[in-house]
């Protein structure tokens, strides 16, 4: 059975805020009451904060202080302070949950003649940040592969 996964995708832009009192960032001027707009994507792709920030290396958050919660700026995927995502938690359990029983009840594999190095794991980016080419995957649901 072919099966187009839905990888889930982030938001990139913060909600808007703005600015209390005028300051200065980068030699530029931002008068108070400015609207702005945070981009959390590229924060969280800054080789400044991130070693080999482009690479899937999910072991990086292990022994990492860096946490989910909005208290490190440089990894803010749910936002921070008071306008922070009310549905974190909901969020997070949704995935895991999708993501474990997904992994639980099937076997995946990539199509006869496709190899997971050669993959193009561009994304696309709107309002929402997605793959670019939808992922095309076998899957076998393992009461099939106990029983046969
Ligand atoms: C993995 C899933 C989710 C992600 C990545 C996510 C991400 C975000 C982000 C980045 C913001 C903007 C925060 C800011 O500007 O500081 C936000 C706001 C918000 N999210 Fe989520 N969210 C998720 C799931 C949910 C769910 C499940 C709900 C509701 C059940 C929800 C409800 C909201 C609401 C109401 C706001 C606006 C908060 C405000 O304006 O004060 N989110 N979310």
């Amino acid at each position: 059975m072919h099966s187009k996964l839905v990888v889930p995708f982030s938001g990139p832009l913060l909600i808007p805020r703005e600015s209390g009192e005028s300051c200065e960032i980068n030699g530029y001027h931002i008068p108070a009451k400015s609207r702005i707009i945070i981009n959390a994507w590229p924060i969280a792709r800054d080789p400044n904060y991130w070693a080999e920030p482009e690479t899937f290396f999910p072991e990086r958050f292990l022994e990492n202080p860096v946490g989910h919660k909005g208290q490190h700026f440089q990894f803010i995927p749910f936002g921070a302070g008071r306008r922070m995502c009310p549905g974190a938690s909901i969020g997070l359990a949704t995935v895991e949950l999708t993501l474990a029983q997904t992994l639980f009840h099937f076997d995946w594999k990539l199509p006869a003649g496709q190899e997971a190095e050669a993959l193009d794991m561009a994304e696309c980016h709107g309002s929402t940040v997605k793959r670019k080419y939808d992922l095309q995957l076998v899957s076998l649901p393992y009461a099939t592969l106990i029983s046969s």
